[in-house]
């Protein structure tokens, strides 16, 4: 470690940031080190004192329960408990947020947003050119036509098929039809002319053939090229009908990463530095190809009135920084404690964002267009929590010499106490608020965690259907709508957490925008590029109209808890059991032995599922739980965890990164994390997966160091 303003801080960091992310900034790396330095100073006793009233209330919402065993749920004097001991806290006065400086992507625009992990560069170039996405391969490579024309799965072999690019094509030009209609006749019998829409809609110019089209303020590029092998099949000659699809993406630095060392951290930063400065570029072998990935330029596009439009290329990026609870090593403070990891990211995302403010770098590549700095902010308990954010970000505006508020921030409505505070929460931000989004996972994860001595909750299959959900996900609309997001910021939907189930995705998510959301996560460019579809079939602003007028859903039916009023047949425990502890290990195994924060996991049936911290979270509290309540014994739990483990390996057999956990439990951390995480979960706090998964991945990094060193000296 190196002393920086009383801070010992990690080499990696330090020479980071004085030699990249303070470049070209005019700060000089004296006063940034003093003024990071006086901020820790100033917010780490809060942040700390924040920490504990989590600790203090739940203790009392566990005293709540526990005095109350065997009695029915009393909601009312359960809610005026919450109010007596300060988790519920009065609604604010009417208020409308004022955020200024807010792209249109964010404010007036309906549009998917893509969440994508910090650490991988070839993935984040994706995401951030996911912008616009081809209809025709999303169609074609998923199975997001087998509901419609019953196209079997995926395509398998590597030789185009000329059958399934028919129907690709067919099911193009019914979408063009039912989204943009011709004033006469079908697009399926255009003959690439001109093209007379009907009202709604406008053809907004072309670029070179390419017919642009803008509709619900989102833009499609009929590409035109009779010379391709599929235009040349085509009457009108049309090779593709590219989407205009992830219209925000979000740079992940929390749940989806597994970070937990300044090295860890720098790589993360590295890479949004490289997006603020539009210069990171990645290069890798795919299909035999050496590719080398960079940020697409914008469309420019000749408009029907002879002006030229500039369309933008990339989508609008903000970074998710972590929360309040976690620490690293990177910098240790003048008492030797760790840095609050929420606070470091603040101050170093912030600094990145400077970049593209200032425009440092390529001349070409901007990222906001109205000179803000968007950052998520993730598991947010109440609106002392989010005063906290944004005096932070006051600090850190003061830090870099911008003007207050120009670090906007996303607020994760995925706790319950923020939930059940959502208005007072957003007041808390209202200057520099640009989006809610109902984070549902993490928020699941804190209902089982909050109530965890109420008694046994539902089986998490049963959690989507339970009154609090409902009630969550329309109060976060209605709220938002009555605190004035409409046209000033987003209102956003939670993740599709089954990355190749694109029929389903097509069937099911078009609830978000119908739901009055403008926007909702989607975990790949083409899982965007197919929810966008939806944005089309839905104008979410007129929805908005009618969903302001209903009357919003009670407090009392948030608060409700989810407890499974029924007793469990054994073989049921049995399933619940081994789907959640496989969940947890195929998880957890990938991020402890190799670093990966998010992957596609197989579950019991072999479906694969999008797994990151949140799930986790899920799954680790839901079998805590029922421990607690002796639905299963702690016998039935390692019978499961040990079956599974097998179950993972074998899942895991193609990997050649891959260490089998079965045989030798004890010596496997991944095992031994996995476990802990179900066995101490009641304890954990808020239920959160990452201090264990610190510890467990740190442990791990210490092992391989010490091999390498002891194969070192053993010549
Ligand atoms: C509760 C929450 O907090 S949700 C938010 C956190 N979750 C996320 O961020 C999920 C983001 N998604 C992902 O990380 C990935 O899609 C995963 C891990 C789920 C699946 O990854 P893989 O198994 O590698 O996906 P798959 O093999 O189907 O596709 C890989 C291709 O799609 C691209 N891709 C997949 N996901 C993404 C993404 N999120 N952003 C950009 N590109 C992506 C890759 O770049 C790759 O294409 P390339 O070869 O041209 O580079
Ligand atoms: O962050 C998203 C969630 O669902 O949790
Ligand atoms: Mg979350």
């Amino acid at each position: 470690m190196i002393t920086r303003a009383g801070l010992r801080v990690a080499p990696e960091l330090a020479f980071f940031v004085e030699d990249a992310a303070l470049c070209g900034t005019g700060i000089d790396a004296d006063r940034f080190w003093q003024g990071f330095a006086a901020i820790l100073a100033d917010l780490v006793p809060v942040n700390r004192e924040l920490l504990a009233t989590r600790e203090h209330m739940q203790r009392q919402i566990d005293q709540w329960h526990l005095s109350r065993k065997g009695e029915p749920h009393d909601v009312c004097a359960y809610t005026e408990f919450l109010r007596q001991i300060g988790y519920l806290v009065p609604e604010p006065e009417r208020f409308c947020i004022d955020p200024r400086g807010v792209d249109p992507e964010i404010a007036t625009m309906a549009g998917p947003q893509l969440v994508v992990p910090a650490l991988n560069a070839r993935f984040v170039l994706n995401a951030a050119n996911a912008r616009w996405g081809s209809l025709y391969d999303a169609l074609y490579g998923t199975d997001a036509l087998s509901g419609t024309d019953a196209l079997s799965g995926t395509p398998t072999g590597g030789r185009y098929d000329r059958e399934r690019g028919d129907q690709v094509i067919a099911a193009g030009r019914r979408f063009l039809d039912e989204a943009v209609p011709l004033a006469a006749g079908s697009w399926a019998d255009w003959n690439g002319g001109q093209a007379d829409l009907r009202p709604g809609a406008q053809v907004i110019g072309r670029r070179g053939r390419n017919l642009f089209i803008r509709h619900h303020r989102l833009h499609i590029e009929i590409v035109i090229d009779p010379g391709s092998p599929i235009g040349g099949t085509d009457k009108a000659g049309i090779a593709d009908i590219v989407l205009e699809a992830a219209v925000s993406t979000i740079v992940d630095l929390e749940d989806s990463i597994a970070a937990v060392d300044g090295r860890d951290k720098v790589a993360a930063y590295g890479n949004w530095l490289g997006l603020m400065r539009g210069e990171l570029d990645a290069r890798f072998d795919k299909d035999g190809q050496r590719v080398t990935r960079t940020l697409a330029a914008d469309r420019r596009i000749a408009g029907t009135d002879g002006e030229d439009i500039v369309l933008p290329g990339r989508s609008l990026l903000f970074v998710r920084n972590v929360g309040l609870l976690m620490t690293n090593p990177a910098i240790l403070l003048p008492d030797g404690s760790q840095v609050p990891e929420g606070i470091m990211d603040a101050v170093i995302t912030s600094l990145c964002g400077l970049h593209d403010l200032k425009r440092l770098g390529s001349a070409d590549v901007r990222n906001s267009r109205t000179g803000s700095i968007y950052i998520v902010k993730p598991k947010l308990q109440g609106p002392d929590e989010a005063c906290f954010a944004d005096r932070l970000f006051d600090k850190v505006e003061d830090l870099l010499s911008l003007d207050r508020h120009t670090i906007k921030i996303g607020v994760m409505d995925e706790e319950r106490r923020t939930s059940a505070n959502l208005a007072a929460c957003i007041a808390a931000v209202r200057h520099r608020i640009v989006f809610i989004n109902t984070g549902f996972l993490d928020r699941t994860g804190d209902e089982i965690h909050t109530s965890m001595h109420a008694g046994p909750m539902v089986p998490k299959g049963e959690m989507k259907h339970q009154p609090w959900l409902d009630a969550y996900e329309r109060r976060n609309v209605a709220i938002g709508l009555a605190c004035g997001l409409d046209g000033r910021a987003q209102i956003g939907k939670g993740m599709w957490a089954m990355p190749d189930r694109m029929a389903d995705m097509l069937e099911a998510k078009i609830a978000h925008p119908l739901s009055g959301a403008n926007t909702a996560w989607v975990p790949s460019p083409t899982a965007a590029t197919l929810h966008a579809m939806h944005y089309h079939q839905v104008d979410v602003f007129d929805q908005r109209v009618q969903i302001a007028a209903q009357p919003a859903l009670p407090l009392e039916t948030l608060l409700d808890i989810p407890l499974a009023e029924r007793a469990f047949a054994s073989e049921d425990v049995r399933r619940e059991l081994d789907n959640n502890a496989q969940g947890i290990l195929g998880y957890v195994v990938r991020w402890i032995d190799q670093g990966i924060g998010c992957s596609k996991v197989p579950d019991i049936t072999d479906t694969a599922l999008m797994e990151d911290r949140a799930t986790l979270r899920i799954s680790s509290q839901a079998i805590a739980n029922w421990l607690a309540h002796k639905v299963c014994s702690a016998a039935d739990v390692e019978d499961a965890l040990q079956r599974m483990a097998a179950k993972v390996d074998a899942q895991n057999a193609g990997d050649p990164d891959y260490v089998p956990m079965a045989g030798k439990l004890q010596d496997s951390l991944a095992y031994r994390a996995a476990h802990d995480l179900v066995f101490k979960g009641a304890a954990q706090p808020s239920g959160y997966t990452e201090p264990l998964l610190h510890h467990w991945r740190l442990q791990h990094k210490c092992r391989n160091q010490a091999e390498r060193v002891r194969d070192q000296s053993t010549g």
